[in-house]
């Protein structure tokens, strides 16, 4: 698996009074296995950026190629494509709409017209990746607590079997332990099954958790596509654009302005731990 954009530009109501340059330029790579985090300040382009990726908005001009093959190519199979990215939206649950659980989950491979014990195989695999226990198969999705609901949404996108999960804002709206329910879930994903994940967040804190590579949106502009560590250093041109560095990035920059020679790249608080307790002792 492998996702290229070379120079990709997109316009919203293009050649319009209403003209809106939102995505500028941007070329990247994306290998199997890693595990993206997508952040930016609000209208920067990241959404719009990921509809590209499985091709549900085709760029105004660059091109755009998954595993080698020109996805704007007239032969180009972009069901199949939909099928291999799969996308959870921003509030995925609003689009529940079946009956039971295990039905809503079902919906997808049964579009993509597997055969029924194929379709059944997936849905309980999928359900089972989540952590939706057994018996709320046949529970009303509508019966569900806010963060089950959201993983039968993602269930619902797995059971696709995609080789690309690329995730919207998945904790928005979530308390806590809901939150950390399913970025434990996702982060069990990529390990797991190698699955290559693109989460968007607003919250640095989950990138540093969880993310190899950020990305970092401005303006339409892809400015940043390095290593955490890499991009954290340059916190004070993320602050520039409206952005911040993990909490621990700041206490580790300011005991180093202090005279304490510590490591200022780490992210989390273990790794901040760490360093900290090396220097003194
Ligand atoms: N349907 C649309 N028509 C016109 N302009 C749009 C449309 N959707 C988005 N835009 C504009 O394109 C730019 C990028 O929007 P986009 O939703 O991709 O940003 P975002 O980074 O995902 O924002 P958020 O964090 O709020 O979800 C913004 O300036 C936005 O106003």
């Amino acid at each position: 698996m492998q996702i290229i954009f070379d120079k990709v530009n997109y316009l919203y109501g293009n050649g319009t009074a209403f003209e809106r340059h939102a995505i500028k330029n941007v070329s990247f790579s994306i290998e199997k296995g890693e595990f993206i985090g997508l952040i930016g300040h609000t209208g920067s382009g990241k959404s719009t950026l990921i509809q590209h990726m499985n091709g549900l908005v085709k760029a105004t001009s660059g091109h755009i190629y998954y595993n080698g093959e020109d996805i704007y190519d007239p032969k180009y199979n972009l069901r199949q494509l939909r099928s291999k990215v799969g996308l959870v939206f921003q509030y995925p649950e609003h689009q529940l709409f079946e009956t039971t659980v295990f039905k809503d989950v079902i919906f997808g491979p049964k579009n993509l017209g597997l055969d029924k014990l194929e379709c059944e195989l997936r849905s309980y695999e999928a359900l089972k990746m989540v952590g939706i226990s057994e018996d709320l198969l046949d529970a009303s999705p509508f019966e569900l607590s806010g963060g089950q609901k959201r993983r039968v949404a993602i269930a619902g996108v797995l059971a696709m079997k995609p080789e690309v999960l690329i995730l919207d804002e998945p904790t928005a709206g979530l308390d806590p332990k809901g939150r950390d329910d399913i970025l434990e879930q996702i982060n069990k994903l990529h390990q797991e099954s190698n699955m290559t994940i693109i989460l968007v967040t607003h919250s640095m804190e989950d990138v540093a958790n969880y993310a190899d590579r950020l990305f970092v949106m401005n303006k339409g502009e892809l400015v940043y596509q390095h290593h955490l560590k890499e991009v954290f250093s340059h916190y004070k041109e993320l602050e520039a654009m409206q952005l911040a560095a993990p909490q621990v990035t700041y206490v580790m920059n300011a005991l180093n302005n202090r005279g304490f020679k510590i490591p200022t790249d780490a992210t989390t608080v273990t790794e901040a731990k760490e360093a900290i307790l090396k220097h003194f002792s």
